[in-house]
């Protein structure tokens, strides 16, 4: 598999760990940035992440700010893009059983080290189940528009 990776500045300090972890499990990871722990704002990264992921057919991405919440916000704006902010093996497992999520979205200030790798394994091993969750995640763009939902 091929990850891209971006951090906000509460982002940048696990992002040496976490591109370990996807390499020992044998996956490719393209770091986006930034290069340095100097503030950032959220938005630019997940955006440049969301924008890599779309172009680079069944690539994936991760996004890590201080909470995980502003950077899945705002990646989910861009459409196309299912940004999870996970806490744990199970919610990092589900949503790409369910949800097909693109991108895995986590705090540096919420989880550690040991879970971190557990979601990433958790992620990265674990296929879409379609079926019925296909149409729910069909159904996904059409909130995105504020559209019809039928
Ligand atoms: O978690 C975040 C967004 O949801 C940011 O990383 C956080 O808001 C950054 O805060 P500060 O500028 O005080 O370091």
């Amino acid at each position: 598999m091929k990850f891209y990776i971006a951090t906000d500045h509460a982002g940048y300090a696990i992002k040496a760990y976490v591109k370990e972890v996807v390499t020992d499990l044998g996956h490719e990871i393209i770091d986006l940035g930034p290069d340095s722990a100097d503030r950032v704002d959220y938005p630019d990264y997940a955006k440049k992440c969301a924008q890599a992921v779309l172009e680079d057919k069944g690539s994936f991405g991760i996004l890590i700010c201080g909470t995980g919440i502003g950077i899945s916000i705002s990646a989910n704006k861009v459409p196309g893009i299912r940004a999870a902010l996970c806490h744990d093996h199970y919610t990092a497992k589900f949503t790409r059983l369910h949800n097909d999520a693109n991108i895995l979205c986590f705090g540096e200030r919420v989880v550690g080290k040991g879970v971190i790798a557990d979601m990433i394994e958790a992620f990265a091993n674990t296929e879409f189940e379609g079926g019925r969750h296909a149409e729910r995640v069909a159904k996904i763009e059409g909130c995105a528009f504020g559209g019809d939902l039928g």
